[in-house]
C-alpha cells in the first residue's frame, strides 16, 4: 500500500481478529517493533463495527471461533478480493472437525520420500450414537486398545481439547459422543510439531505421552483423562534423547508433506503433529493439524512472519 505523502514508501496494513491470548501470545511488543521498522503495521479489527467500514487493510489475519465471524470474513473477502485473508474460512473449517482433518494425509502418496506418513486408524463415533455401541463398533472395525478418545469439534474451547486414553473395553462405556477414536501408536514419549508459515517449515520437539506396554495394558484399567498436552509438555529440543526416537524426520519427506498440504488444504498459517511409530526409523504418524497454532513458541518466528508478510504483497504487485 502507497503511503501519501513526498516519498512514497512501501507500507503493509495487517488487520487482526484474534482472541486476547492469541494476540497476547502472538504479538509481542518486539514483534510488533520488529515488523514496524519493515513497514508492517498491525491494526485491530473492532468487531462492534462493520468490517466493510474499516481499513483498508494490505492482509487479514484472524482466528475467532463461530459462525457469526465466518459470515463476516467471508463476506469481507467477496467483496475485497484484492486483500489476502489469512486464511479462507472455508479451507480452515477443515480443521475444525478431526475427521476432515485428517483425512487429506490419508490421500497423500509420500513414496520416494525417505519415510511413509500415515494417520492411525480412527473410528468417529456420532453424535447420537449411544456410548453402549462403541465396543461392538471397536472390534467391527478391527481396533485394538487402547484408543485415544478426542471431541469430533475444534472450536477453540477448553473442552475440545479434552482427550483420554481408554485402556480396556468397558471404559469405552463411559465416553461421551461425538468424538473420534484414534489407536494409539507408541512413539517414545516424543512428539514432532511441524510449523508452517507459507513455505517456511520448522520442526520443534515436545516431550508427549509414554510408551504403553503389555503391562500397563494388563495392569491398567479404565479411561485415563489427560489435559491439553500441548500447552503443559515441555519442549524436548535440549533434552539429551534416544537418537533413535529424538532424530528429526527426514528433510525431503517433511517438505513434501509440508507443501502436499498446504495446497490441500489451502492453508498458509498450521502446525502438524506428528510421531514416529517406536522402533523404527521412518515410519510416521500425522496425529493432529492446527490452525494458526502458538507461533510465539516457535523459535525466531518474528523474522519468519515479517519475510512471509512482506513476500505475500510483493507476489501481489
Ligand atoms: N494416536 C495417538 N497415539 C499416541 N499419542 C497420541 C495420539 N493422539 C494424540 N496423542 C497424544 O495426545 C496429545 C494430544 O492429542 P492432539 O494433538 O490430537 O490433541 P489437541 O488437543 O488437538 O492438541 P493441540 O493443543 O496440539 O491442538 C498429542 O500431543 C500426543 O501426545
Ligand atoms: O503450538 P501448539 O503447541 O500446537 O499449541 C497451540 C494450539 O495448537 C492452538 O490451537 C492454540 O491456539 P488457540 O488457543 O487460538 O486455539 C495455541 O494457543 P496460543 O497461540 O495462545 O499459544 C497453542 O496452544
Ligand atoms: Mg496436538
Ligand atoms: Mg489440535
Amino acid at each position: 500500500m502507497k503511503l501519501n505523502g513526498e516519498e512514497e514508501e512501501e507500507k503493509v496494513v495487517v488487520g487482526y481478529a484474534l482472541t486476547s491470548k492469541k494476540k497476547k501470545s502472538f504479538l509481542k511488543p518486539n514483534f510488533i517493533a520488529l515488523a514496524r521498522n519493515k513497514g508492517i503495521f498491525f491494526v485491530a479489527i473492532d468487531l462492534n463495527k462493520p468490517m466493510l467500514e474499516q481499513g483498508p487493510f494490505d492482509v487479514v489475519l484472524h482466528k475467532l471461533p463461530g459462525k457469526e465471524w465466518r459470515e463476516i470474513i467471508e463476506d469481507y473477502r467477496h467483496k475485497h478480493p484484492e486483500v489476502t485473508i489469512l486464511d479462507p474460512p472455508d479451507a480452515i473449517q477443515h480443521l475444525l472437525n478431526r475427521q476432515s482433518m485428517l483425512q487429506n494425509v490419508a490421500e497423500l502418496n509420500l513414496s520416494d520420500c525417505h519415510g511413509k506418513v500415515g494417520v492411525p486408524q480412527q473410528l468417529v463415533i456420532t453424535k447420537n450414537a449411544s456410548a453402549s455401541t462403541i465396543p461392538y463398533e471397536v472390534t467391527k472395525a478391527g481396533m485394538k486398545l487402547p484408543l485415544v478418545a478426542k471431541p469430533l469439534v475444534v472450536d477453540g474451547s477448553a473442552k475440545s481439547h479434552e482427550l483420554c486414553i481408554a485402556y480396556d473395553e468397558l471404559s469405552l462405556l463411559k465416553l461421551e459422543p461425538p468424538l473420534v477414536l484414534q489407536e494409539f501408536v507408541n512413539h517414545g514419549g516424543l512428539l514432532f510439531k511441524i510449523y508452517i508459515v507459507g513455505e517456511t517449515i520448522k520442526v520443534v520437539r515436545r516431550f508427549s505421552l509414554p510408551n504403553v506396554g503389555k503391562h500397563e495394558l494388563l495392569d491398567v484399567d479404565g479411561l485415563f483423562r489427560f489435559p491439553r498436552v500441548s500447552c503443559a509438555a515441555a519442549s524436548a529440543d535440549e533434552a539429551d534423547l534416544d537418537p533413535n526416537i529424538a532424530e528429526h524426520p527426514p528433510k525431503p519427506l517433511l517438505e513434501r508433506l509440508a507443501r502436499d498440504l498446504r495446497r490441500r488444504l489451502g492453508l498458509h498459517l498450521f502446525n502438524i503433529d506428528m510421531i514416529r511409530e517406536h522402533g523404527t526409523k521412518d515410519v510416521f504418524y500425522v496425529i493432529d493439524i492446527n490452525y494458526f497454532p502458538g507461533y510465539g513458541k516457535m523459535p525466531e518466528y518474528e523474522q519468519i512472519f515479517i519475510d512471509f508478510l512482506l513476500s505475500l504483497v510483493k507476489n501481489k504487485v
